[in-house]
């Protein structure tokens, strides 16, 4: 019932406290009720009864109960935020170090998992948890408080209280393929939900929206019967424990009477069963009542540790300041087993050289920088930093040395500035102007009504084409890398826009190693090095004079590539 992965992530200090602030919260209620039942013993028997003692009881335990469930909600939030942030942060590391691999999950669904099923873990965690072991502890004091006055009905009310964790236990078992089935339906409706919205406007065009509603309803439906089925069997379990604890508490009174009728006990004793014998089922009724929402946080805790879980990328342990060349040494790799998408690829990549990889679509030219970034790691050959193999390069340092742009960038629903300080934190606001100038975006941004501080749409959607790959390009210019790859950041831009951005990365190039990945060969005339692909191979390398020389690929290319940008003619 315990997922023990979830205390190796946080630290028990917080619930050991919280339980130990209630059980203190508990003691105070047994002093109280020990006194009021004193009163009341002192007062049937006829004797004198001086109430202020009892008053000053009264207002003592209400202070320090007031302050102990005030220090339990604050214990209760602390551990709670600590789970949180520490779920969430790895939920999010996961998510990018997975990347594009197989295993990772869809965007709603991780949503879903980081967002809802951390909330509901989080009350499994904070709340049910110490609920759990409070309840035990309690019922033992509350037992060793009883049993000093009759020791049956009290073995019979710690007999009794077991009964609902068992309960628990029993319908946790039970529940656990409902619960199963009802996280995965939740997230497949999040999933289609959000497939829907993104693609609404392609299935309008092609008519295909009525289809596709139909769909997310069944799948609706199907969702609310697995969540009437969940309630129906949450509610049961609640009126079992509710009758077990009413009459577990009823049984303990019940028999204090009898004793007390056959002389067994005084009756401040059975006072104090009637006062306690409540007392000793409401933690165990709090407990029911969190029951619910906990055993959805257990269900999602599961998911999460096991995406958690999943297997990555492992990187090496080696820091690397500086690098001023990359080489491929007859490098194959495959992301399947029956073809290869790189075949005894053998290349360098040099500081101050302005690199650039051409060839047809689907020819190897992404896969090869995403294996130069370590994203996957199944490849024969060797791929070396300097002197370093890739795999004993750590990750710290890899994503310090390199900075890949492609026209997938986001552009984040906030300030140019902020957007701008993704790259670079620290950067002042001279730099954030330098780069701005250095993309020509100055004269666009000075424009705008709050400039730096122009709040952006969600994706840069009110930006051109050309403006967004500049801003993304200014970004990157902050980090200051190393290494840069830019993938195809210039398809779909304006010829003015493409114009800066090649001026700028000419300029970078002095400086760093630059790969430039373009389907456009007038792009890369300029280049220092050219490789060009063709199913996973390079089939041409030179300089762009060298190249085009030949009478090879490069240069068949460039030629169709002249003749459609001329119109033909
Ligand atoms: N994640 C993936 N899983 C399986 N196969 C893939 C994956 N990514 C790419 N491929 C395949 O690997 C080959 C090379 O793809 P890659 O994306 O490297 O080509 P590319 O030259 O960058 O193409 P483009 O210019 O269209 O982006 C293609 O046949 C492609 O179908």
């Amino acid at each position: 019932m315990i997922d023990q992965r979830l205390f190796k992530l946080t630290e028990k200090k917080n619930l050991i406290k919280l339980v130990l602030v209630r059980l203190f919260s508990l003691a105070l209620s047994i002093i109280m009720w020990w006194q009021i039942a004193g009163k009341l013993a002192n007062y049937l028997a006829g004797e004198p009864v001086n109430l202020l003692p009892l008053i000053l009881t009264l207002i003592a335990v209400i202070i320090l109960k007031a302050l102990s469930n005030k220090w339990s909600e604050r214990l209760t939030y602390r551990a709670s935020a600590d789970l949180r942030l520490k779920l969430r942060h790895q939920v999010m590391t996961k998510a990018f170090r997975l990347g594009k691999s197989q295993e990772q999950l869809p965007q709603a669904t991780l949503a879903q998992l980081s967002v809802d099923g951390i909330e509901q873990l989080e009350i499994y965690y904070a709340r049910f948890l110490p609920q759990l072991f409070y309840c035990v502890l309690a019922s033992l004091l509350i037992f060793a408080t009883l049993v000093q006055f009759a020791v049956f009905p009290a073995i019979i009310l710690l007999i009794c209280m077991p009964l609902i964790p068992v309960v628990i236990m029993s319908v946790m078992k039970i529940a656990k393929k409902i619960l199963d089935k009802y996280w995965t339906r939740y997230t497949d409706l999040g999933a289609k939900f959000h497939e829907n919205l993104s693609g609404l406007a392609t299935l309008k065009a092609y008519h295909q929206d009525e289809a596709r509603q139909k769909n997310a309803k069944d799948s609706a439906e199907q969702f609310r019967k697995i969540t009437m089925r969940l309630l129906s069997m949450q509610l049961n379990s609640i009126t079992v424990m509710d009758i077990i604890s009413y009459s577990g508490a009823a049984l303990g009174i019940g028999l204090a009477l009898i004793s007390y009728q056959n002389g067994q006990i005084s009756i401040m004793g059975v006072l104090m069963f009637v006062l306690l014998g409540a007392e000793f089922f409401i933690p165990m009724r709090q407990l029911g009542s969190l029951f619910h929402v906990a055993m959805n946080g257990i269900s999602a805790c599961k998911k999460l540790f096991d995406y958690l879980a999943l297997p990555e990328q492992i990187y090496g342990e080696k820091d690397m300041n500086h690098v001023s060349e990359i080489q491929f040494k007859h490098v194959d790799f495959g992301y399947t087993d029956y073809a290869l998408a790189l075949k005894d690829v053998s290349l360098e990549f040099k500081k101050g050289h302005f690199t650039a990889i051409v060839g047809q679509s689907g020819s190897g030219k992404s896969t090869l920088v995403q294996l130069m970034l370590h994203r996957f790691q199944d490849y024969q050959g060797q791929i070396v930093w300097d002197q370093l193999e890739l795999q004993e390069l750590s990750h710290k340092s890899l994503t310090n040395l390199s900075t890949l742009v492609d026209n997938k960038g986001y552009i984040y629903p906030m300030s140019i500035r902020d957007n701008l300080l993704l790259g670079n934190k620290t950067a002042s606001e001279t730099e954030l102007w330098r780069v701005l100038s250095e993309v020509q975006l100055i004269d666009f941004v000075k424009g705008r009504p709050y400039q730096l501080d122009e709040i952006l749409n969600e994706n840069g959607s009110d930006l051109s084409g050309g403006q967004r790959q500049r801003l993304l390009l200014a970004r990157a210019l902050l980090k200051k890398s190393d290494v840069y790859i830019f993938d195809e950041i210039t398809s779909g831009v304006d010829l003015a826009s493409e114009e800066i951005i090649l001026d700028c990365l000419k300029q970078l190039a002095q400086k760093k190693i630059i790969i430039f990945i373009s389907h456009r060969l007038y792009n890369v005339l300029s280049a220092d090095q050219i490789y060009v692909f063709e199913n996973g191979r390079i089939v041409e390398a030179g300089t762009p004079e060298e190249l085009q020389a030949q009478t090879g690929y490069f240069n068949n290319y460039f030629a169709e590539e002249v003749e459609v940008f001329s119109g033909g003619q």
